[in-house]
């Protein structure tokens, strides 16, 4: 099938190349040049693992513009994959979302043969149907399910395993109204073989909220649990192996330590507060689970002090700046709040993270411009004896911690067996 997709980003590029190397032909839109120049280059503009071998390998079979006109006219199915950040208020902002609707309704006006349009974007219930569709309608003059296909199909990718995760899902979500369009979007996932579970589109756009609340939720109750145990002398991580083999409850999420960041759990739950607040509904736990998610980084700084009561002059050595290992994401890291904090306390900082660096202090100038970057972990080791361990790369899993303070967010092994102090948050 020849698909478009808008929004080249962690979602698009790697659901663009899935569906390629599924047999399909993909035109990437976006409105960044430097990301439309590099993916005509071959060369992916955010790091995931495998992504630049396989645009190498399919080279000839995408490519990337900023024309949506051009995008549609040769495309059959069309995703949007544009991002749908944070308000000030926490509510979700659709004005991405807004304006790639209006743009593919322009571009619909020239279009004949029925298309379809199918968002990926996480919206909240009620956002295709309600914003998408009266949008396109209103700038292609055409009819949803009579004149053009709209569907919603939310995505549950990690990022770090997100070819995997897009190739072998647990199980595929789409939400849809009319059966042409159901028909399309069964033949393209045809190959995945994977539960596919079709609902209403506002069912499907309320599923990626309810699974993302849920996970972030079981991490934050880990982490309360995990806080306790730390005070009783208990590894949280012994308990959670043991409360995760009842099949009732699954092994996953578990991982104790500072707490989730990243592109998704922070402004979904946010978003979900805010539309639940809107309601009229008081949504006690998942505010709960937020609060226990804001406190968690600071327990890093709380044991450090143990050790280092004064920490103004003191350089402190943070390993890891993306959200978690494997990604160069920095969007709601951990390491933000705990290198501001540190910086507040008079601590001079110096970090190393393998593919982060530069985002971090592109993204957090106000914090990213006041600490040094190393240019490997045992520079950052050379540099001073007290560490703190954000992101768990495996990288530092081969350092050794030989008379080093260490407090450890994520349990890093080495440093737990090496190091002459060592503090695990949550063990
Ligand atoms: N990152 C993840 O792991 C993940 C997983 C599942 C779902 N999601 C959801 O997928 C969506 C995209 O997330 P992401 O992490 O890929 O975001 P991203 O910021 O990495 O990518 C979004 C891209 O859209 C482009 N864009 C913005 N406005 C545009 C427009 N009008 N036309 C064309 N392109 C435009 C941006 O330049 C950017 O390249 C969000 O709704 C997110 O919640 C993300
Ligand atoms: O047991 C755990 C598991 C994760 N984390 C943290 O939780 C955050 C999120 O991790 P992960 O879920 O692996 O990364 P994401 O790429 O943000 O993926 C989540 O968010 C995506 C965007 O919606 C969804 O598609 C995925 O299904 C969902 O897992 C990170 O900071 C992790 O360090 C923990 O602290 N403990």
């Amino acid at each position: 099938m020849r698909i478009s997709i808008i929004g080249s980003g962690y979602v698009g590029l790697v659901t663009g190349m899935g569906f390629i190397k599924l047999g399909n032909e993909v035109i990437f839109v976006d409105v960044d040049e430097r990301k439309i120049t590099m993916i005509n280059n071959a060369e992916p503009p955010i790091y995931e693992e495998g992504l630049e071998e396989l645009m190498k390998e399919f080279r000839g079979k995408y490519y990337a513009t900023k024309d949506y006109r051009e995008a549609i006219l040769n495309s059959d199915v069309t995703f949007i994959a544009v991002g749908t950040p944070s308000r000030e208020d926490g509510s979700i902002d659709l004005k991405y979302v807004e304006s790639a609707a209006k743009a593919i309704g322009e571009a619909l006006k020239e279009k004949d043969p029925y298309h379809v349009i199918v968002v990926k974007s996480t919206v909240l219930p009620g956002t295709t149907e309600g914003v998408v569709k009266p949008l396109i309608e209103e700038h292609s003059g055409k009819k949803a399910f009579g004149d053009f296909g709209l569907a919603m199909n939310p995505e549950f990718l990690r990022e770090g395993v997100a070819l995997n995760d897009f190739l072998n899902p647990d199980r595929v979500v789409i939400g849809v109204q009319d059966e042409r369009t159901k028909e399309v979007l069964e033949k393209l996932y045809e190959p995945i073989n994977a539960p596919k579970v079709f609902t209403d589109i506002k069912t499907a756009e309320m599923i990626k909220y309810a699974s993302n609340a849920f996970l972030a939720t079981k991490i934050s109750f880990a982490n309360e649990i995990g806080n306790i145990c730390k005070k009783l002398g208990i590894d949280s991580w012994k308990v959670f192996e043991g409360v995760g083999l009842d099949h009732r409850i699954s092994p996953h999420f578990f991982k104790t330590g500072i707490g989730w960041g990243g592109s998704c759990f922070p402004k979904d739950t946010r978003a979900l507060i805010r539309k639940t607040e809107e309601l009229g509904e008081e949504p006690l736990i998942l505010k709960a689970v937020v609060e226990v998610n804001e406190k968690q980084p600071l327990k890093l700084i709380e044991l450090l002090k143990k050790h280092v009561p004064e920490l103004k002059g003191k350089t402190v050595g943070v390993l890891g700046l993306a959200f978690k290992p494997d990604t160069d994401d920095v969007r709601e890291t951990r390491a933000y709040p705990v290198i501001k904090k540190l910086l507040e306390d008079g601590a001079r900082v110096i970090t190393y993270d393998p593919q982060a660096m530069e985002n971090f202090k592109g993204f957090y100038p106000d914090v990213g411009e006041k600490i040094t970057y190393a240019n490997s972990p045992r520079e950052v080791l050379e540099a001073t004896d007290v560490i703190l361990i954000v992101t768990e790369w495996k990288e530092f899993e081969e350092l050794d911690y030989s008379g080093k303070i260490v407090v450890d967010g994520r349990r890093v092994k080495a440093a737990e067996k090496t190091a002459r102090i060592y503090e695990g948050v949550c063990w």
